[in-house]
């Protein structure tokens, strides 16, 4: 039985944590955005149009000696801002820190949309949802997590993103160290294929508990914290100069002071999202005005709990118990 670790790196403004895979033999390099809000590990690769690649690496499959093409195989992807992915599969050795898959499903794309091309550091996804949302046709594929968790300890990994440094991905194992207090443990409906979870209730600042119900999904490839318009008109009531700026597609607001803490229940526990998180990254070049990092899920029909609201703390993807575990670091 093994456990692994691996670390990941917060681009700018931590619109998106970068981790290293290699995939083939010899080993090829790749720097992807591990995401549990999808379940497809594709890369850019040598079969794409030249034009369609800005910087990123490629996994190239006539270099590998273990990569064998899934004939007949192909996979198209959209997610939920519009962009999108396709081309065809492979299998191939995939490696994440000291963890090994000798099959894996490597989606290589030969499509990718602009906002992949434009985003030069990043060469790829690694899908860390449930593999009943592959997209690979005829015959869906395993997620990397899903191939390895049967040589694991015990069949979980933990999320530990920081804002502004390196975090960590953990595979099989709790690590003690990486927390303080207790892990507030809350059921995981995966019947959309992610990892749901409701939460009970917010609070804006110091205030109590409101009991209100909110439906979603914990997704490291979120940016932001998506939540009901209700709740997100509720929070910035209580912002000064808050105002929803259309031009922008979402909230802004003066970058001082420093806006109220928002809270959301895990069971009978609670998460805290300091006000300096909600302060997401400012619109103007004299850092006067800031765009919200809390902002409305209208038209996604659950919430996402992305990046805000994951840095905030030790997240436990537990899909032995079904269960994910919040807890403060
Ligand atoms: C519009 C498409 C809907 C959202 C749906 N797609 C999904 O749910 C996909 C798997 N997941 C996603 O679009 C979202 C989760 C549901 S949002 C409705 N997360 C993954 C996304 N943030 C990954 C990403 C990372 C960096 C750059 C861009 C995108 C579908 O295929 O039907």
């Amino acid at each position: 039985r093994q456990t692994g670790t691996v670390e990941t790196d917060a681009e700018k403004h931590d619109v998106e944590y970068l981790t290293p895979i290699s995939i083939g033999t010899p080993p090829q390099d790749l720097i992807v955005d591990f995401d549990t809000g999808s379940s497809d590990l594709w890369v850019f690769s040598t079969e794409m149009a030249a034009k369609d690649i800005k910087g990123q690496a490629v996994y190239d499959p006539n270099n590998s000696s273990t990569s064998e093409k899934l004939q007949g195989s192909t996979w198209q992807i959209t997610y939920g801002d519009g962009s999108s992915s396709s081309g065809d599969v492979y299998l191939d050795t995939v490696t994440i820190g000291n963890l090994t898959v000798p099959n894996q499903a490597v989606e290589a794309a030969k499509k990718v949309s602009d906002e992949f091309t434009d985003d030069p550091n990043n060469d790829g996804l690694l899908g860390l949802g449930f593999s009943s949302i592959n997209t690979v046709q005829p015959t869906p594929q395993n997620t990397f997590f899903d191939n390895v968790k049967k040589n694991l300890d015990t069949p979980l990994f933990t999320t530990d993103l920081k804002h502004g440094a390196p975090g960590s991905y953990n595979f099989g194992y709790i690590d003690p160290a990486a927390y303080i207090g207790n892990i507030s443990w809350t059921p995981v409906d995966n019947s959309q294929g992610f990892w749901g979870f409701t939460s009970p209730g917010y609070a804006v600042g110091t205030e109590t508990l409101r009991n209100h119900s909110i439906s979603g999904i914990a997704d490291t490839g979120t940016t932001l914290l998506l939540l009901p318009k209700s709740i997100v008109k509720a929070y910035y009531s209580e912002v000064q100069g808050a105002q929803y700026d259309s031009s922008q597609g979402g909230y802004v607001f003066p970058c001082s002071p420093t806006p109220p803490d928002f809270v959301f229940g895990v069971n009978n526990g609670i998460v805290t999202v300091p006000g300096d998180m909600v302060l997401y990254a400012p619109i103007d070049s004299a850092n006067q005005n800031c765009f919200g990092g809390i902002q409305s899920d209208t038209g996604i029909g659950f919430s996402i709990f992305g990046d805000v609201a994951l840095k905030t703390s030790f997240v436990v993807f537990d899909a032995g118990g079904l269960q994910l575990g919040w807890a403060a670091k």
